[in-house]
């Protein structure tokens, strides 16, 4: 009999990011950005063959991909090597090579929004003449020109959705990731579509189901995020339907059959659901994946999801006559998901007595080495949740465990969670995660010899922070991308982020002092374990400069620090080739510091 090894770390990087999808309206091609030949690229499947082919090349990221309703074209997004300034591209219906359409200088952004019902305008939101707060316009595809809609006041400003006469729009103004209110824009003025804008509360997904009424998800007079509409004749706000504990995170919906698909979120996993407006009903669906990245709806009626789970890649799902189907076969060549690590949701009280979940990966105890990875998780408005991380299986086959808290601020545990860790980002969500540790010292899984301190961004942040301020749990660190100094990242961050950053994080002077105690870069003392640090060159959100000065002050200080730059990247890692120089560089790292 040949007898084959057990998995080798190669394998888990051949597995692919999917990112978005989008559905012709006869159903019959699907379009997906993906980095399958190792940059992201547009591929396309025509339906019953699910054979991918290259559909459009740029070798960029993709911000989103819409097939025009009459299929004479088709619009997508891309940047600069991730530096986020997303422009808009139009590809023939044939595929190839995207064309600009409504772009500008190098700097500034242009979001997609909507296309009219006949595909003949574009509406889109830009940077351009209002960096902060965002304008909103739209491009007429007969004339080739552009028409200023509204121009955003207060805070950012997002066209979200347009009635299907064009009359009625709705826009979302971002004042915090707390707090977002929904408008809508008529010929007569504008309506807020929540009882009290003075009140923190959060609007999204606002969709017309019919010229005069706006269906939304909001959590106004709610610590979790349920269904209400917004009638314009009546001006009157309702709530249709909550779904207990669990927060909705979005809405599809499909206005031939009148029939709204529901993604909920609560803690480590989402649910789906219909609800059926012709009959005022609602059920769940059950879902062979754990996490929804996006929802799509044809005209006949048949529902697509992009879905995972922690030990499945992201997939292209398709929903027909109650059954599901991938269409995409993303996985890790000869690795199952039985071969793989499922999470096990754990809670732990923390220092005041707050209830917080994790996720602990165990490595399987053949390939088990004793040391644990603690990962921080990035956002910090966000969560680590069920779905598949490559280098998390990876680090798992090469025997770590991994533990992933969802500290004060994270997502999914209702409204006031999140709001935590706004003007708090160093004391209680750092405590929360000294909580973790110590509970994984007393359920015997980790100790100070056998841990090590792994995160991106925010994640990365707080690894810093925790290496400052407690050196001794630590075998060594990796900081991935991580803000190292609070009063440099408040004013280096994209400027359609500035009008937040003040509810986010505090004032640089009137919190001068909470600034200093907070900022990693204030314990360079004490940072006395080994550590490498990662970072994208075109990072728009945590720029370099955070890595930079960190590394150079740890350096001059004669500490052993490691720092890889990725040239050709931003706040993540799109391409194979960086994508498979990160984990090697980690893996090394880890292993030579054990
Ligand atoms: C404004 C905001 O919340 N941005 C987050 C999505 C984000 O990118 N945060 C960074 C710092 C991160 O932790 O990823």
């Amino acid at each position: 009999m040949i007898s084959f090894p057990k998995p080798a770390v190669e394998q888990f990087f051949s597995s692919y990011n999917i990112n978005n999808f989008t559905v012709s309206p006869d159903g019959k091609r699907v379009l997906f950005s993906t980095n399958l030949d190792g940059k992201v690229n547009i591929w396309a499947m025509d339906e019953p063959d699910t054979y991918p082919y290259l559909f459009g090349k740029k070798d960029e990221a993709v911000s989103f991909i819409k097939f025009d309703p009459k299929n004479r074209y088709v619009l997508t997004g891309y940047d600069n090597d991730g530096d986020e300034n997303f422009q808009i591209y139009a590809l023939s219906p044939k595929g190839g090579l995207p064309e600009p359409l409504i772009t500008g200088k190098r700097d500034e952004k242009f979001f997609f929004s909507k296309t009219s019902r006949d595909g003949d305008k574009i509406y889109y939101g830009t940077s351009k003449g209002n960096e902060n707060y965002l304008n909103t316009a739209v491009y007429d595809l007969e004339n080739g020109e552009s028409r200023l809609l509204h121009e955003g006041e207060d805070a950012p400003t997002y066209l979200v959705d347009i009635s299907a006469d064009e009359t009625n729009s709705a826009y979302l103004q971002v004042l915090s990731n707390t707090y977002m209110l929904g408008f809508i824009k008529t010929s007569a003025g504008i309506d807020y579509i929540t009882p009290d804008e003075g009140v923190a509360h959060t609007v999204s997904g606002m969709t017309f189901v019919k010229d005069d009424e706006v269906w939304f998800a909001t959590n106004y007079g709610s610590e979790y995020t349920y269904l209400a509409k917004y009638n314009l004749t009546d001006k009157v706000f309702s709530k249709v339907m909550d779904f207990g504990k669990e927060s909705v995170e979005g809405l599809q919906f499909d206005r031939h059959h009148n029939m709204l698909y529901i993604h909920t979120e609560q803690g480590v996993s989402d649910r789906l659901y219909y609800y059926d407006l012709n009959h005022d009903m609602s059920d769940e669906i059950k879902a062979p994946f754990d996490v929804i990245r996006q929802l799509s709806v044809t005209k006949d009626g048949t529902l697509y999801a992009l879905g995972g789970s922690a030990t499945e890649p992201f997939n292209i799902w398709k929903y027909n006559k109650e059954k599901w189907s991938a269409l995409t076969k993303n996985h890790v060549p000869g690795v199952t998901s039985r071969d793989m690590v499922e999470p096990e949701s754990i809670f732990y009280e923390s220092f005041d007595g707050l209830e917080i979940e994790a996720l602990l990966f165990r490595a399987k105890e053949e390939n088990r080495n004793g040391y644990t990875i603690f990962w921080p998780h990035g956002g910090p408005q966000a969560a680590e949740r069920k779905f598949y991380r490559a280098m998390f299986q990876m680090l798992l086959n090469r025997g770590y465990n991994i533990f992933c808290p969802n500290f004060r601020g994270s997502t999914g545990y209702g409204a006031t969670f999140v709001t935590y860790v706004e003007q708090d980002w160093g004391e209680g969500p750092r405590l929360d995660n000294i909580e973790a540790i110590k509970w994984l010292f007393d359920n015997g899984i980790s100790s100070p010899d056998t841990l090590f301190l792994v995160g991106g961004s925010y994640g990365g942040y707080m690894a810093l922070l925790l290496h400052g301020r407690h050196p001794e749990y630590f075998k060594a660190v990796v900081d991935i991308f991580g803000v190292s100094n609070l009063f440099t990242f408040y004013n280096s961050v994209p400027d359609h982020w500035k009008p937040i950053m003040k509810r986010w994080i505090g004032d640089p002077e009137e919190d001068k002092e909470r600034f200093e105690k907070d900022s990693p870069i204030t314990y360079l003392d004490t940072m006395s374990r080994p550590m490498l640090v990662i970072q994208g060159a075109r990072d728009p959100r945590v720029v370099k400069e955070e890595s930079d000065q960190i590394v150079e002050k740890l350096r001059d200080a004669g500490r052993d620090v490691e720092y890889l730059v990725l040239d050709d990247e931003g706040h993540g890692f799109s391409k194979k080739a960086n994508e498979i120089k990160v984990y090697e560089t980690m893996l090394r790292f880890l292993e030579s510091h054990q």
